[in-house]
């Protein structure tokens, strides 16, 4: 019963081995006149090569009976246009598959990086970048590498295994069936190490990936790093997920131990069979010492092909392990595919958000937001505050249709976010995050990002509006400048003014601002929220507000606290109903004037966010009555 069991589950292994190696030639499909011509001279070196012992055996045969150089130059000069012959057919072979298969390296990668794209927001919160980063490097090199290099060797040693074996069945069969019978035992061999390798291959990528996880989370972060004074634990966390690879690496040294030996073995013994009864053949006349020559030099050949096809098993299924990973990519549907066709000429730019109520998909269990609805009008600014945590951002990630609600709807204009198309939704909603993402790019090609045809002015009105062009006109290339990495060649305040030229080059009907206080210091808050206030008038503006002097300003304010809408309305209306905003301000104003105080009514771990806790903290722990009065002015 468990034999059945382990067969069928075999069986489906090795089906799936073969339906991934057909997948994978099916993207050479494209290849087939080059393949062809490989195969060709493929053909023609291992023909060739396939006739050479035939030769040897004729010369010493010619040297022992004839002992002449007339006799024995003629098999001489066969063998060595052969082996001419053989080693040019032999070049052209491996050029082109090696051409053929870094062309399929080359759609790999692209089929898997615009499927990559084509990925809801989410499946980038459950999969680790340096997983995906290892799909698409390490797993696609590993696939057509060894692919290419495996069906070579796999062809060549085929033709010339077949070859071989005709040979040596027409010099004597005898012998052949001798040779015959150490195949069985090689083949298991072959199998089962191919079998546990490829399982092992799976574990160590997927222990690389998990390395490589730390490492390039650990790199990418390497201020805060050297600020917490941590690069000893993470070159330990690093080294701990090394020795988990090494351990299997191990493993798979100690199968490549066993496989070598028991290979070698079984070979020897083949070797000396051979041998003893082929000398009984030629010494009691039933073969001619150059015909044993021939065969054992075949019988040699045939070993190393069958070795080759061996080791061609094992490096298959390597690339097989790596193939089916990368097509568990490739076959991924995006579970909210970014596929709506609503293009309208006009847009006002009302959204409405119609009770919404969401999940995280990561954590389908905890409902972010329960039944929350509120409008944001045209030429209207709204600011959203509320606790840390209370889901602000989760509302802006709605509206820029990263995620699907379970229930309720965002609408835009009386449609839903998700029927837009995608760059018309995008250009229409713009986003300035609180701590911008800029890519190393010039400063223009990251205000142009994502669009095509933009003109210079268009760019330039778009900085001078986000009070960048001044800074912008001043970099060493003005704005040809590089930024960086992540725009670290920039300070925070021109990075986020960037960021609002990028926002506003779209022209865009809806702005969401997340405004960005902390990272700024006071002079670069001036200058950006100068920028901010030259054109929060002409848009839908929703903020998620970190100054109560913006909340002031805005026309609507909403509360959100622990997923829901606590209250709405103006300052004034707010601050007269005296509820949880009343409180709130209470507490800042408080905050500030009494430090100690406030840390009761405002715990650090529930800060709201106008950013008062950490302003107020900031301005307490002062004791200079600058910092005081540039607080005292804020609030
Ligand atoms: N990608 C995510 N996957 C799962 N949970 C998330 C994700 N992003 C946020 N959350 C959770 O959703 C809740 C709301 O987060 P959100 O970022 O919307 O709060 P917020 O009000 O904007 O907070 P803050 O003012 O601190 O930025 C938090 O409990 C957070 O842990």
């Amino acid at each position: 019963m468990r034999n059945k069991k382990e067969e069928g589950s075999q069986g489906k292994e090795k089906t799936s081995s073969g339906a991934t190696l057909g997948r994978l030639l099916t993207y050479c499909k494209k290849d087939g006149g080059l393949l062809s011509v490989a195969v060709v001279f493929l053909i023609i070196s291992a023909v060739c090569e396939a006739f050479i012992p035939f030769y040897y055996g004729k010369a010493i045969d010619n040297i022992v009976v004839h002992q002449s150089m007339e006799y024995f130059a003629k098999p001489v000069i066969t063998l060595t246009v052969l082996a001419f012959a053989s080693s040019i057919a032999m070049g052209v072979r491996g050029g082109v598959f090696t051409l053929t298969f870094a062309r399929l390296n080359l759609r790999l990668r692209n089929r898997l990086f615009r499927t990559l794209m084509r990925q809801e927001i989410a499946f980038f919160d459950e999969n680790h970048t340096g997983d995906i980063i290892s799909r698409l490097s390490a797993d696609t090199t590993q696939v057509s590498d060894l692919i290419s290099q495996n069906v070579n060797i796999f062809l060549r040693s085929i033709i010339k295994g077949v070859g071989f074996f005709i040979f040596m069945f027409g010099m004597s069969w005898k012998l052949t069936l001798v040779t015959i019978m150490g195949f069985p035992f090689i083949a298991l061999v072959s199998k089962l190490y191919g079998e546990y390798y490829k399982k092992l291959t799976k574990e160590v990528q997927t222990t690389l990936a998990e390395a490589n996880k730390v490492a390039e989370e650990t790199i990418s972060a390497m201020r805060t790093v050297r600020s917490f004074a941590n690069e000893c634990g993470e070159a330990e966390s690093y080294y701990a997920k090394l020795l988990v690879m090494f351990r299997l690496n191990k493993k798979q040294a100690l199968a490549y131990a066993c496989y070598m030996w028991s290979s070698c073995i079984s070979e020897v013994a083949l070797e000396v069979a051979i041998l003893y009864y082929g000398g009984h053949l030629v010494i009691t006349g039933q073969m001619s010492s150059g015909t044993l020559i021939s065969f054992f030099i075949y019988m040699l050949e045939l070993g190393e092909c069958l070795e080759s096809i061996a080791s061609v098993y094992t490096g298959l299924m390597q690339g097989v392990g790596a193939a089916e990973k990368v097509f568990e990519y490739l076959d991924r549907k995006p579970k909210h595919p970014a596929d709506g066709t609503e293009l309208p000429e006009t847009c006002t730019g009302l959204v409405e958000f119609k009770d919404i109520t969401f999940a995280y998909p990561t954590r389908p269990e905890t409902d972010i937001l329960k039944g929350v609805s509120f409008t944001l009008r045209p030429g209207e600014v709204t600011a959203l505050v509320g606790p840390s945590g209370s889901g602000k951002s989760s509302c802006v990630s709605l509206l820029e249709n990263f995620y699907l609600p379970q229930r309720g709807q965002v609408l835009l204009d009386g449609k839903p976010v998700h029927n837009f198309q995608h760059d018309y939704l995008h250009s229409k909603v713009a986003l300035v995050g609180q701590e911008p993402v800029l890519f190393a790019r010039t400063v223009e090609e990251n205000i142009t990002y994502g669009l095509t045809d933009i003109s210079t002015e268009a760019v330039i009105q778009a900085a001078t509006k986000a009070n960048a062009h001044d800074f912008i006109r001043n970099l060493p290339k003005g704005y040809q400048t590089s930024v960086g990495e992540k725009g670290t060649q920039l300070s925070g305040g021109q990075k986020q003014r960037v960021a609002i030229a990028r926002a506003l080059v779209r022209n865009p009907r809806v702005l969401i601002l997340d405004e960005a206080t902390s990272a700024l210091d006071a002079e670069s808050e001036h200058i950006v929220q100068q920028a901010l206030n030259n054109i929060m008038q002409e848009h839908t503006v929703l903020v998620i507000a970190h100054r109560l002097s913006t909340v002031e300003k805005a026309d609507n304010i909403i509360v959100i606290d622990k997923g829901l809408v606590a209250e709405q309305g103006s300052h004034s209306q707010l601050m007269a109903s005296g509820g949880l905003y009343y409180k709130l301000v209470q507490r800042q104003v408080l905050g500030i004037e009494t430090g100690a105080e406030a840390e009761v009514l405002n715990p650090p771990e529930k800060p709201w966010n106008f950013d008062g806790g950490r302003q107020r903290r900031r301005c307490s722990s002062s004791s200079s009555s600058v910092s005081e009065a540039e607080c005292n002015v804020r609030y």
